[in-house]
């Protein structure tokens, strides 16, 4: 539970698509190729040949015990498997920064996390795709949590300030509106009290969506 520091008032909010770790330690496994993410991208080494070996060693052991899903084979929105390889909030990948977003119950979503030096665009900043690509996953959830989901088609970030490395960020999303298929969100991003960038976004359902189930539960 987490309380909403902006309204007055002490407001709860659920853990949203929560991920448990993965019984096989996939998600620990990632974990740690985060960790070492930062620090190739981000420190200076006199010699790495051992470490390689190791790594070389490492990615050939987990690819001969790997059983490959290719993305094709993911049959829904929201399963396991589909969240877990998410760029954004993938508890499995190790690209992934991790978000980790909380829901209020008026509908707002909200992810606070640090950025590294691996996501850096200008220096000290954060990438600017990188931000937009966050904002569309944050509108994405804005959308799961109105249970009204869509894809993206038209995304509109207003960058105000730089937004720093190695600080505390906080995204916010939320669906403002719904007629038909077309679904319109809108969110923002602080460092502090600084409002770094906005965004703007428009999503439709495609129409092969509304034949499926959408309300099934959110599974992961
Ligand atoms: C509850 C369940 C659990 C969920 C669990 C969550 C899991 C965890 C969350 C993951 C969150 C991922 C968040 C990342 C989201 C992406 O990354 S999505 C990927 C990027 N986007 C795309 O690839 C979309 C590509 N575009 C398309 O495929 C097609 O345009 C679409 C979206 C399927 C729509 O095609 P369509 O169904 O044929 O619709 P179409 O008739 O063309 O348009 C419908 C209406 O929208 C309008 N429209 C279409 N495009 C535009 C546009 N660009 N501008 C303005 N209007 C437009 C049309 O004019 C039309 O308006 P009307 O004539 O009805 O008034």
């Amino acid at each position: 539970m987490t309380e909403q520091p902006d309204s007055g008032e002490a407001v709860s909010a659920q853990t949203f698509l929560d991920q448990p770790d993965h019984a096989s330690g996939a998600t620990e496994l990632a974990r740690q190729l985060r960790r070492i993410r930062g620090l190739v991208s981000g420190a200076d080494f006199e010699d790495l040949s051992a470490e390689i070996e190791l790594a070389r060693e490492l990615a050939d052991r987990i690819e001969n015990a790997a059983t490959p899903h290719p993305p094709a084979q993911y049959d829904s929105w929201g399963v396991p498997e589909h969240i877990a390889s998410n760029p954004v909030i993938g508890s499995r990948n190790p690209a992934a920064p991790p978000l980790d977003a909380v829901v209020f119950p008026d509908g707002t979503v909200r992810a606070d996390l640090t950025l590294g030096v691996e996501f850096q665009g200008p220096p000290g900043c954060v990438h600017g795709g990188v931000v937009a690509m966050l904002f569309d996953e944050m509108l994405g959830l804005a959308n799961a949590a109105a249970e009204h989901i869509g894809m993206t088609v038209d995304l509109q970030v207003t960058y105000s300030a730089p937004t720093p490395l190695d600080t505390p960020l906080r995204f916010e999303a939320r669906q403002e509106r719904v007629d038909g298929r077309k679904l319109w969100c809108a969110g923002t991003l602080h460092a502090g009290d600084t409002l770094c960038a906005s965004v703007r976004g428009m999503f439709v359902t495609p129409r092969w969506m509304l034949d499926g189930d959408q309300s099934k539960p959110i599974e992961g």
